[in-house]
């Protein structure tokens, strides 16, 4: 994503997005599909699914001679990564009530009345906090949904300021949840290495002592207008790679294949693992960043929470060679 922010828009059209949900009101055109686009509700379930990739078989390969039965698990994550950049994660280690928890902070703060959220705000100018996306063309095609985006690591580049403490388990729930992902993202890193027979550190080295870790909430509320507007526009994520959590009981995400639109179906205890663009540029463009997006619900609200990786802004990446 180029530019900078021109504006933050809370209600740019009168109403803001959760006041339209709850009235039921009709959305502007500000929120519409351009012509073109492919229709949201023209989608597909694959055929041949999206692989489900267990996280638990990868991490027992601590190096290369010691492959045994973990050989065919990477060769199903190179396959995932060079063909769909991306796949669903079992196996993690973490345990499905804590997924659950972390669900339910989410859903916790977005309930809290407006002037409570708006507390942690995000800046005109900044990308941190509370909020609908950020406005960076005036043509830009908006979504149906709101953000809480948070840096968590470094460390001691922590808003906390922009750190919900309602509900009061907030911060030590998410902080858990930082802790448990960075580990299945290390896992991963050393896996996609080896997968492409390189030595295990040769992509997590390229991340730096200082690596940027952020997660972000995304709130979908329901829309009068599935058919019309997205909750969150076709894009592929700038970060190595995105843990996401979805929510467990409304689908929505898609992912673009071979000129198609792919449901990514609910796995409950499941992460959904998507390769960012960080990654492919990393892997000589082998592995492939997902282009994917959110369709809009006409009944139910959906929360989403992303974890996203990116290599410390200095850093160079030496580009892997062949
Ligand atoms: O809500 C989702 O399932 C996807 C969210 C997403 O793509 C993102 O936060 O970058
Ligand atoms: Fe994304």
């Amino acid at each position: 994503m180029a530019g900078s922010p021109v504006a933050a828009v809370v209600s740019p059209l009168g109403q803001s997005v959760q006041e339209m949900s709850m009235n039921g009101n009709e959305p502007p055109p500000q929120y519409f599909l351009k012509e073109n686009s492919i229709h949201p509700m023209d989608s597909f379930l694959p055929s041949d699914p999206i692989p489900i990739i267990d996280i638990s078989l990868l991490s027992s390969s601590s190096s290369l001679s010691s492959r045994g039965g973990e050989e065919e698990e990477l060769q199903k994550l190179k396959s995932a990564l060079t063909s769909w950049g991306c796949f669903q994660a079992v196996g993690h280690g973490i345990s499905s009530s804590f997924l659950d928890k972390v669900r339910e902070v989410g859903k916790q703060f977005f309930a809290l009345p407006v002037e409570e959220k708006q507390k942690y705000s995000r800046a005109t100018d900044g990308i941190e906090g509370y909020g609908n996306e950020p406005i960076l063309s005036e043509n830009q095609v908006l979504d149906w949904s709101y953000r809480l985006l948070l840096r968590l690591q470094p460390v001691d580049q922590r808003k906390l300021q922009l750190w919900p403490e309602n509900p009061n388990e907030f911060r030590e729930v998410l902080d858990e949840y930082g802790a448990n992902v960075k580990i299945i993202m290390d896992v991963l890193f050393k896996a996609m290495a080896m997968s492409l027979n390189l030595e295990e550190n040769s992509f997590s080295s390229q991340f730096g002592e200082r690596a940027v870790m952020q997660r972000r909430f995304n709130f979908y509320l329901s829309c009068p207008r599935p058919d019309l507007v997205l909750g969150f526009k076709p894009h592929s994520d700038g970060s190595g790679i995105t843990v996401l959590l979805q929510n467990k009981e409304v689908e929505g995400l898609q992912v673009f294949k071979d000129d198609k639109w792919f449901r990514v179906p609910i796995i409950p205890h499941a992460l959904v693992v998507n390769l960012g663009d960080q990654m492919q540029i990393m892997s000589n463009g082998i592995f492939k960043s997902a282009i994917h997006r959110v369709v809009s619900n006409s009944e139910r609200m959906r929360i989403s929470v992303a974890m996203f990786n990116e290599p410390e802004p200095d850093k160079e990446s030496d580009q892997w060679m062949p």
